[in-house]
C-alpha cells in the first residue's frame, strides 16, 4: 500500500530532488556521487530527476556514499577548482542568504521551546557545523524541500553532556550558545571557538557583556566552563567597548529572556544583529532601536512560541558577486542585493569610476530589509586618492575589505589598502601576486596595490580564510589562461555552490576533487 501522501511519482521527484541538493551541497559532480556508489551515471541521473522507480538498493548506496562524505567534518575530501580565465560574464545572478545572520538564528532558536522555520538558509558548511552542533545537543532539524528552508524543534530539554566538540572547534560562531543557554543551564560546558585563521580573536567582550546576567567563565583543556548565579536586576545598562557583532548578539540573546529592561550601549547595528532582532520581535521579544547602537530589548522569561522568518540577503556574498562583475569588466546584474548595508562599497566604487544601474528598491521576504539589483557595466577604474579602510556598520564592513584589494589591482595607480581589524588578512592579500599583481606588505594590517595588473594563471593553494580565498578565485577569473585554486573547502564554509553559480553568468570552472 501507498501510504505516502501525493503518491509514489511525487516520492520520486522528491527524492531525487533531495539527492540533487546534498550532492551539490557537497560539491560534487554526478559523475564522482554515481562513481562513489557504484552506480551507472545514467541511473543517477534519472533518480535524480524523478525519473525511474526506485531500487531500494541502489538508493542506499546512493545515500552511504553522501553520508560518508558528509561525516567526515574533520578531513573532507579536498575540492579544487580549475579556472579558464579571461571570460566576460553576462547575466543576472541572486545574492543569497547569509552566513552571519544564518548561523546567529540558529542559536538563536534554542531561546523558544517551539518550532522555528527559517527560510532561505544558505546551504554552507558553517550553518552545517552548528547543526552538528545543536544535533549533538538533542536538537531536531529537517531541511524542507530545496530552497534552504529549515524546521528546527528542541528536545524537552537540551543534553548538554555530549556536545559535538570537533564540529564546534571548527567554527567561532559556537560563542554565540553562550547568551541562549545561561537561560536553563546553571552549568554547562562549550568548547572552545575555532574558525578562519584571521589571528587572534578575543572573547572576552563576549564575557563582559554576559556578566551582568551572572555568566561567568573559567577555561582548561580547551573548554570554556560555564556557570550562572543571578545578573543584576533589571533595568540593566551595559556598555560594548567593542562594537562587535556576535558580541552585541550575544547579549540581545541574553536580554531576550532575562525580565525587565536592557539597554546596549555601543551595539552594533550591522546586517546579522537586524535580522536577530526581527527574528525575536516575531517572538513577542520588543526591541528599540533596530538599525541603532543604542537597543533597548524587554526580555520574555519564557518563549514558547513557534516561529517562521526569512532570513535576508548577504552584504559580503553581494560585495563578492559586484567584485566578479567588475574583475570580467563584464555587464552583469546583481539582483536582490541589501542595499543599506552596501552604500558606502558602492560609493567608493563610484569615486573609482564604476558606472553601474540601481534600481528601485524593494523588501525582502522578512518585509524589513531594503533590496535592489545593481547591473553593472564595464568601466575604466582609477585608484582612490585615500587609503581604503573597514569601519564596524554603517561604514565599510570588515568582510568586503578584501574585495577592494583585488579591485585596486585592476585600477590604475596605487591604493594603501589598511585592515587594522584583522591580524593576519591583510597578508593572505599579497597572494594575488603569484597572478601578477603587484601587492606591497607594508605591515601585517597595510598592503600597498599598485594597479593596473598583467594578469596571467597561477596555481595556488587556498589561504586558510573565507575572503581571500574568494578574492584569489576571482582574479583568476580575470587572468587569462588557466589557474588551478586548491583546496577551496574553506570557501564552503561562506558560499553555497560558488563556482557553480559563477559558471551560470559564463564562468568557466571545473570543480575536481581529491588528495
Ligand atoms: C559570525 C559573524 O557574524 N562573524 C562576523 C563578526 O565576527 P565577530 O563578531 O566574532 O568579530 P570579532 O568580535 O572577532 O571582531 C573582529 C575583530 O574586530 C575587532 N573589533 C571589533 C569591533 C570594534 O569596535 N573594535 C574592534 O577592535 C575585534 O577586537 C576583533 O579583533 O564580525 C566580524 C567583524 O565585522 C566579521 O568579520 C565576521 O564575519
Ligand atoms: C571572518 C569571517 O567570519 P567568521 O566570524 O565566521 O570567522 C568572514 O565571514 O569573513
Amino acid at each position: 500500500m501507498d501510504t505516502y501522501a501525493g503518491g509514489p511519482e511525487r516520492f520520486r521527484t522528491q527524492i531525487g530532488s533531495l539527492i540533487r541538493t546534498a550532492r551539490r551541497g557537497q560539491g560534487m559532480e554526478s559523475a564522482q556521487l554515481a562513481k562513489r556508489a557504484g552506480v551507472p551515471m545514467s541511473v543517477l541521473e534519472h533518480i535524480e530527476q524523478g525519473a525511474i522507480a526506485l531500487d531500494p538498493d541502489v538508493i542506499s548506496r546512493v545515500s552511504a556514499a553522501l553520508e560518508a562524505e558528509a561525516s567526515a567534518p574533520s578531513s573532507p575530501t579536498p575540492v579544487h577548482l580549475r579556472v579558464h580565465g579571461g571570460v566576460t560574464l553576462s547575466g543576472s545572478i541572486d545574492v543569497k542568504t547569509s552566513k552571519n545572520a544564518g548561523v546567529s538564528l540558529l542559536c538563536a532558536s534554542l531561546l523558544t521551546s517551539g518550532t522555528t522555520t527559517l527560510r532561505r538558509v544558505a546551504r554552507i558548511d558553517e550553518v552545517n557545523r552548528i547543526l552538528e552542533v545543536l544535533a549533538s545537543m538533542g536538537v531536531q532539524y529537517r531541511w524542507l524541500g530545496d530552497n534552504g528552508d529549515l524546521e528546527i524543534t528542541p528536545p524537552a530539554k537540551l543534553d548538554l553532556s555530549n556536545i559535538n566538540a570537533e564540529a564546534a572547534r571548527r567554527t567561532r560562531s559556537i560563542i554565540m550558545f553562550l547568551g541562549p543557554l545561561l537561560h536553563d543551564h546553571p552549568q554547562f560546558d562549550l568548547p572552545f571557538a575555532g574558525g578562519c585563521n584571521l589571528g587572534t580573536r578575543s572573547v572576552e567582550p563576549h564575557l563582559s557583556v554576559l556578566r551582568p546576567f551572572g555568566l561567568e567563565v573559567e577555561t582548561s583543556h580547551g573548554t570554556y566552563h560555564a556557570s550562572v548565579s543571578d545578573g543584576t536586576v533589571a533595568p540593566r545598562k551595559i556598555v560594548l567597548t567593542e562594537r562587535g557583532d556576535t558580541v552585541t548578539e550575544n547579549a540581545i540573546m541574553a536580554a531576550a529572556r532575562c525580565p525587565g529592561e536592557t539597554t546596549l550601549i555601543n551595539a552594533s547595528p550591522n546586517y546579522m544583529v537586524q535580522d536577530l532582532c526581527f527574528f525575536l520581535e516575531k517572538l513577542g521579544v520588543s526591541i528599540e532601536g533596530i538599525g541603532t547602537t543604542t537597543l533597548i530589548v524587554h526580555g520574555q522569561p519564557e518563549i514558547d512560541a513557534d516561529v517562521d522568518y526569512a532570513l535576508s540577503e548577504d552584504p559580503i556574498e553581494a560585495m563578492s558577486l559586484i567584485t566578479a562583475g567588475i574583475v570580467t569588466e563584464s555587464e552583469i546584474s546583481v539582483c536582490r542585493v541589501p542595499i543599506e548595508f552596501l552604500e558606502i562599497e558602492l560609493a567608493l566604487l563610484e569615486e573609482m569610476g564604476l558606472d553601474y544601474r540601481r534600481s528601485e528598491e524593494y523588501p525582502a521576504e522578512n518585509g524589513r530589509t531594503r533590496l535592489a539589483d545593481i547591473t553593472l557595466y564595464p568601466s575604466t577604474l582609477v585608484a582612490r586618492a585615500d587609503k581604503i579602510h573597514p569601519m564596524p556598520f554603517p561604514g565599510l564592513n570588515i568582510d568586503n575589505l578584501p574585495f577592494f584589494a583585488l579591485i585596486a589591482a585592476c585600477a590604475e595607480g596605487s591604493t594603501l589598502v589598511h585592515d587594522w581589524v584583522y591580524e593576519n588578512r591583510a597578508i593572505y592579500l599579497a597572494e594575488l601576486n603569484r597572478l601578477g599583481a603587484d601587492v606591497s606588505l607594508m605591515d601585517p594590517h597595510r598592503v600597498l596595490v599598485e594597479g593596473p595588473t598583467r594578469w596571467s594563471g597561477a596555481e595556488i593553494v587556498c589561504p586558510p580564510a573565507l575572503r581571500p580565498a574568494v578574492v584569489l578565485l576571482l582574479a583568476m577569473l580575470r587572468a587569462k589562461g588557466t589557474s588551478v585554486l586548491r583546496h577551496v573547502n574553506v570557501i564552503h564554509r561562506g558560499y553555497e555552490q560558488l563556482a557553480e553559480r559563477l559558471g551560470k553568468l559564463g564562468a568557466k570552472i571545473e570543480v575536481f576533487r581529491g588528495d
